[in-house]
């Protein structure tokens, strides 16, 4: 039976934000940056892009990982972490003022998890940074040893044993180490570590009902961090079972994903997933020492034992195992002040928290503001019909987006599309300037860039951005039907470029694509505009559909079984066939 999970929170909306107040409140050595709560960035007090004489470490991702990631913001670990929502990676526009507000002369090192949201979205603000002459290097960690080489494009999961590689990398940073240095410890530390997780129930999302795919007396093997199903679901066994599973798995010398062999010596991270007792932890923890010893002959030079990288609420652990070279052991061992790495924390409160102040953006001048025209033409007013029952129309469906991404995916998808929707619907009112359809385009991009992180954020923005640019080459404002045809086209395009999936590899591209080729289809043949699209739709909507019945090979699906793909088509589909459908029914019926 599923339940609504019971949760000592406010508004399931501001959990991150109340998150980080308190954080902030708790740890004197902590701040966030002007531009809260919209920008969610945790940095240290002490530390300004303007003076800072050491490589920043920044990291960051979905929240619901707590402590991960701004727990380790600290001398000695990271400079700084930036926040997206519950499970959904930050936006590029966050992660670029963390980058701005940190990184001085010696550049910054991103450490990012292998899913798809964060790298699009820090990849994005890292070439960004870059254009804007700061030095950014890029380290992505996929440890997870749970599953087979998974299908497609999406590599390794990153789970907990990222947080080894944020030590490594910050106390290299703290010795004064340069980029290039600082890059190699944490990718040297990023291949020595791998991870499998176990849980004993599924998580809750802020706000959202409980799933009862998790039977009582059943386990789940090789989970992620995101609730996200296992590789199998099994018996529930005692824990020193489920230890010699889970390390036989990590040390697997069929899938090498660790380069550790007998005779060696390891660090081990025994980690809790949100709701495990310390007790249980630490019982592991003493089953797991001797086993790794006496089975698989090694020595076990470090044990770090606690909560690093949680999954909210689940109950469970994953194990980390990290080869201990002596340069790796050096930089576990260096003090941080780093409240959540087993230290402790220490420090002086200052008298009041002032936010500190966001280096601008130069971008944009002040005067080139874009505005919405006081008077719509008749173009202007037909885009601004399309895009209202488009972001309405992801606005009903985010339920149901949830829903299905919390089968095949982590359960935010409608939660993310939403975001972006309510932003477009607001900044349409005040600044659209919709009579010029492309900077329309460009601005919706803006909105999604500011609110929604994961991948379909990073996706749209693309997506928009690419349409823009096709848009710009005409220098009308007036965007002719063939146009439209074209700049879907080049966004389908970049989609592809960047996210790595074609068609058939159960994305929103599958909606997208058949919709693009039925549109070009109908206006070759002569049909009016609006019909065109209008039947454009129904491709998507059949394409949409259809990925029910497609191996997934990009993304958070790629790790869930047929099985359950089959009984669920893919929610970045849906919500293309939702938006694109109520933009067609919409234009056809201001077209009358
Ligand atoms: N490489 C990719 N290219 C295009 N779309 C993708 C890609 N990977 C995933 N998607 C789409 O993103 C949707 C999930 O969006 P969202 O829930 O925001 O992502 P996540 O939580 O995995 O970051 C999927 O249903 C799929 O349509
Ligand atoms: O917590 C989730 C990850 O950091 C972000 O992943 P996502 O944006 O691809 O869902
Ligand atoms: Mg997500
Ligand atoms: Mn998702």
């Amino acid at each position: 039976m599923a339940f609504q999970g019971k949760k000592l929170i406010n508004d399931p909306n501001d959990v991150v934000i109340e998150f980080i107040e308190g954080l902030i409140e708790t740890y004197p050595n902590l701040q966030y940056l002007d531009g809260f709560p919209q920008i969610k960035v945790v940095v240290r007090a002490d530390v300004s892009s303007s003076t800072y004489d050491k490589v920043a470490v920044i990291s960051g991702g979905g929240s619901g990982h707590e402590p991960a990631h701004a727990g380790f913001v600290g001398e000695g670990m990271l400079t700084a972490a930036i926040c997206g929502d519950v499970f959904a990676s930050p936006p590029v526009d966050s992660i670029l003022a963390g980058i701005r507000a940190v990184t001085g002369v010696k550049g910054c090192l991103l450490i990012v998890k292998n899913y798809t949201g964060d790298r699009l979205n820090f990849g994005l603000a890292a070439e960004q940074a870059k254009s804007e002459g700061y030095k950014v290097e890029m380290v992505i960690v996929g440890d997870d040893c749970a599953l087979p080489p998974p299908r497609g494009i999406a590599g390794r999961r990153g789970l907990a044993g990222t947080i080894l590689v944020h030590k490594v990398a910050g106390a290299a940073a703290a010795a004064g180490k340069d980029l290039a240095d600082v890059t190699a410890e944490a990718k040297n530390a990023s291949e020595s570590v791998g991870t499998m997780g176990v849980a004993l129930s599924v998580c809750t999302l802020p706000g959202q009902v409980t799933s009862d795919r998790l039977g009582p007396g059943k386990m789940e093997l090789g989970l992620g961090i995101h609730g996200e199903p296992g590789a199998a679901v099994v018996d529930l066994q005692p824990v020193d079972i489920v230890i010699s599973h889970v390390l036989n798995q990590i040390l697997s010398t069929e899938t090498q994903y660790v380069p550790i062999t007998r005779g060696g010596r390891v660090v081990l991270l025994i980690n809790g997933l949100g709701a495990t007792p310390l007790m249980e932890l630490m019982i592991a923890a003493g089953k797991a020492v001797p086993q790794l010893q006496l089975e698989h002959g090694l020595a076990v030079d470090k044990v770090y034992t606690g909560s690093f990288m949680t999954s909210l609420d689940m109950a469970g652990f994953s194990i980390s195992i990290m080869k201990a070279d002596e340069s790796i052991l050096k930089r576990l061992d260096a003090p941080t002040r780093a409240p959540s790495w087993p230290v402790g924390a220490d420090g002086v409160r200052p008298p009041a928290k002032i936010p500190l102040p966001v280096p601008p953006c130069h971008a944009r001048k002040k005067d080139e503001e874009p505005s919405r025209p006081q008077q719509l033409n008749v173009h202007g007013i037909i885009l601004e019909a399309g895009i209202e029952a488009a972001a309405n129309a992801i606005i009903d469906i985010k339920d149901s987006l949830n829903e299905w991404d919390g089968k095949v995916g982590d359960g935010d998808c409608g939660s993310t599309m939403f975001r972006g929707a309510v932003a477009i619907l607001e900044d349409m009112k005040s600044y659209y300037p919709l009579n010029d359809a492309a900077e329309t385009v460009n601005e919706i991009a803006s909105s999604i860039r500011r609110v929604m992180g994961g991948t379909s954020g990073i996706i749209y923005d693309i997506f928009c951005k690419a349409a823009y640019a096709k848009l710009k080459e005409n220098s009308e404002s007036v965007v002719s039907p063939k146009q439209w045809a074209a700049a879907l086209e080049a966004s389908i395009a970049a989609v592809s470029k960047y996210g790595g999936a074609s068609a058939g590899y159960r994305t929103m591209l599958d909606a997208l694509i058949p919709a693009s080729t039925v549109l070009h289809e109908r206006l070759v043949a002569g049909d009016d505009p609006p019909t065109a699209f209008l039947l454009s739709s129904e491709a998507a909507s059949s394409g949409s559909e259809s990925t029910k019945d497609m191996q997934a090979q990009a993304g958070r699906s790629s790790y869930i079984s047929q099985e359950i793909l089959s009984t669920v088509p893919d929610p970045g589909a849906m919500a293309v066939a939702a938006w694109y459908r109520a933009a067609a029914l919409a234009v056809k019926d201001k077209c009358q």
